[in-house]
């Protein structure tokens, strides 16, 4: 039996973290934490605010903030806990953090998207980059989303990037000069990302690739939450098996 904590488990992720995990017969859900305790939660006494409890976890599960993360994910690992990240804005800086505070054997999975269809959509984008002139991500996701561009969009612009530049391949051509309300979106890592907000969306991507006299379009389409609980309980299950930092759900699935 796997011991799981959950932190943000009064959120729409967290909440059905706890469900799937309490749904696994080999995963026993012993702490569920979250900012507010059990005061969004009303009637689940068993939430609180107290990261305390996540002592008793052999992994625990991050389903927060952005502006969250970094501050719990440092706690998870100074207290000797696996850790399974879900929540978007893991930058660069806090996974160098992370790798120093490690103790060895202690494993932290970062998972920008834990639907297995987004991991073959990254992977397919990243395959195809090589191939084609321009590349752009199109991420569209629910309006009570925080942080934009999604972790997923940001993951998958880097390994489009990283294949680009091992092809010896720049930017894709674009004659825009005046651009004063940022219509052509973010860039991550040169590459262009735009993010759309919109009631009745879930999790979305499009990654878009042209050459000359033809385009082709990868689309992955997240239509409930549900569509992340395999990845998030084979996280759970795997994750101390893979010890040190791992980015991304590919090796736990034999990807790599
Ligand atoms: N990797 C993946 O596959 C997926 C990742 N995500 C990511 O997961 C994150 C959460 O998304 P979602 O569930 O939709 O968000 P929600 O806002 O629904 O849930 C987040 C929960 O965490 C709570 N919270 C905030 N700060 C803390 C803290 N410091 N300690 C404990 N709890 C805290 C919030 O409380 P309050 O509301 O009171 O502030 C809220 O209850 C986002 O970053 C999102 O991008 C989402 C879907 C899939
Ligand atoms: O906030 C969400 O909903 C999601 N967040 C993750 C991200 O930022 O990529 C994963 C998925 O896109 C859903």
């Amino acid at each position: 039996m796997i011991t799981v904590g959950v932190l943000g488990a009064n959120g729409r992720m967290g909440s059905e973290a706890c469900a799937a995990v309490e749904g696994a017969e080999d995963l026993e859900l012993v702490a569920r934490v979250d900012v507010r305790g059990t005061e969004r939660s009303g009637a689940d006494a068993e939430v609180t605010d107290d990261r305390e409890v996540l002592r008793g976890a052999d992994v625990v599960v991050d389903f927060t903030h952005p502006s969250a993360v970094a501050d719990n994910l440092r706690w998870c690992v100074d207290a000797g806990l696996h850790v399974v990240v879900g929540t978007s804005g893991v930058g660069e800086d806090l996974l160098d953090d992370v790798r120093g505070r490690l103790q060895p054997g202690q494993a932290v999975l970062v998972v920008p998207n834990f639907g297995i269809g987004a991991v073959l959509m990254m992977r397919f984008a990243a395959q195809a980059a090589r191939f084609y002139d321009s590349v752009e991500v199109v991420e569209l996701h629910h309006p009570r989303k925080a942080d934009a561009p999604s972790g997923t969009a940001t993951r998958t612009a880097q390994m489009i990037a990283a294949a680009r530049a091992e092809a010896g391949l720049g930017p894709g051509p674009d004659a825009t000069t005046h651009d004063p309300d940022g219509a052509r979106g973010a860039t991550v890592d040169g590459i262009p990302v735009h993010a759309v907000r919109m009631a009745g969306l879930v999790a979305h991507q499009e990654v878009l690739l042209g050459s000359e006299g033809e385009t082709l379009t990868i689309r992955h389409d997240s239509l409930h939450r549900s569509s992340f609980m395999p990845g998030v309980l084979l996280a759970c299950r795997k994750v101390a098996e893979h010890p040190g930092l791992t980015v991304g759900l590919d090796g736990l699935l034999g990807l790599d």
